[in-house]
């Protein structure tokens, strides 16, 4: 039985418990989702991923299972509920553009938007850059232009929840950042919440605020993402992610001699990072792999690290995977660090959980997002 959907404007989290066979692969997933902010799902191929978004899209049904956004009730296979896909507002934007072929640019727009949303169609269209193709035809469009498009089109169904599948497969590396870019900039454009599915840990990385992790039909783990790449026990089922801290500053000033930003981390701690074109009081976040910090008892002088940092080991253990090194969290005021180390550096400079050391930092090893 289909229901009327009830359509409130701002859903607080979207909750699933599904199960669904399919072939030989059992999807078994309890989830729940911030409503907000852009939540990555990463995984392994055949994780399950794909799957779960068609579900939530309503494109399959689970052998059973409900799937709630906020008050909404978009299946429960016990009561027989089951919105139907056109009318969960969910916007999807798959690994290819999919648009009508016999349509320009703005008939692919239009195609479906309902009222409400086409007040919105100016600014979109302006956000997305596409303003000088509405007359083109998609057999015209770049794959970055025509992906563009797909999102412009997902955006102006008034979608309540926006889904992404690998948005960027295919695009060339250029293409790629750029798109990246622009997608990072419109999550925090466009109060919807985003759904990003991707097995690019960098991807992942420059727009999640939230990360699911998949394995086998299941959820591995779910938290912020910031927290996940904290965790010791996922560092290699999160392996591309090439244990990193993400942390998050604001741009207080700009070297324009030596091309370098400076970033508050908050009142006392501040980062020297590569030049960005980052507006100060801008919002910055920035990926520390770590292998690119060392540590020393003390501040050093006469040395080429740019940014030392005092902080406390807050945690420290050998995996099994790399028994010659040993993993440390640093507490470093209010936010956290991951380094690595060897334990034949451990043992030589008598480090422990809870002494204080320096963290150094590379100014030229930052991946600013
Ligand atoms: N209709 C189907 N019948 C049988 N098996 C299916 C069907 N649909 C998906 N599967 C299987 O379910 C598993 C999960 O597929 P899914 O596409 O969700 O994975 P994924 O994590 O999105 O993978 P990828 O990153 O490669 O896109 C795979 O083993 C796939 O072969």
């Amino acid at each position: 039985m289909a229901i009327k959907p009830e359509l409130p404007t701002n859903p607080s989290s979207l909750s699933l418990s599904v199960d669904q066979r399919l072939g030989n692969f059992h999807l078994q997933t309890e989830l729940v989702l911030p409503a907000c902010g852009v939540t990555g799902i990463f995984g392994t191929s055949g994780s399950g991923k794909t799957s779960l978004l068609r579900l939530i899209a309503g494109l399959e049904y689970p052998d059973s299972g409900v799937i709630q956004l906020g008050e909404q009730v978009l299946l429960d296979t016990r009561r027989r509920i089951c919105v139907p896909a056109h009318k969960r507002r969910i916007g999807v934007v798959f690994q290819e553009a999919r648009l009508f072929p016999h349509y320009r640019v703005r008939g692919n727009l239009t195609y479906g938007m309902p009222a409400h949303a086409a007040a919105r169609f100016d600014e979109i269209v302006e956000l997305l850059g596409i303003t000088a193709l509405l007359k083109r035809m998609p057999g015209t469009l770049s794959g970055g232009e025509a992906r563009r498009v797909a999102i412009g089109r997902a955006l102006l169904s008034g979608p309540q929840l926006l889904l992404m599948d690998e948005p960027l497969t295919g695009l060339d590396g250029a293409r790629k950042e750029e798109l990246l870019r622009f997608i990072a900039r419109l999550t925090k454009q466009v109060e919807i919440p985003v759904i990003y599915i991707s097995h690019d840990p960098e991807e992942i990385s420059a727009i999640a605020d939230h990360l699911v992790l998949m394995k086998e039909g299941s959820i591995q783990a779910s938290d912020h993402l910031g927290t996940l790449l904290q965790r010791f026990d996922l560092t290699y089922a999160l392996g591309g992610f090439d244990a990193a801290s993400i942390l998050e500053g604001t741009v207080v000033n700009h070297d324009s001699k030596y091309n370098l930003t400076r970033i508050a981390l908050d009142a006392t701690h501040q980062l020297t990072v590569p030049g960005t074109s980052a507006p100060i009081d801008s919002h910055l976040r920035v990926r520390i792999p770590v292998r690119d910090i060392a540590l020393s008892l003390a501040a050093t002088k006469g040395t080429s690290y740019r940014n030392q940092l005092t902080a406390i080991i807050d945690d420290m253990t050998t995996l099994p995977e790399t028994p010659h090194t040993v993993e440390l969290r640093l507490q470093v005021g209010n936010f956290h660090l991951r380094a690595r180390l060897t334990r034949k550096s451990r043992d030589e400079m008598g480090l422990y959980i809870g002494k204080e050391v320096t963290a150094l930092i590379r100014s030229v090893s930052f991946n600013s997002i």
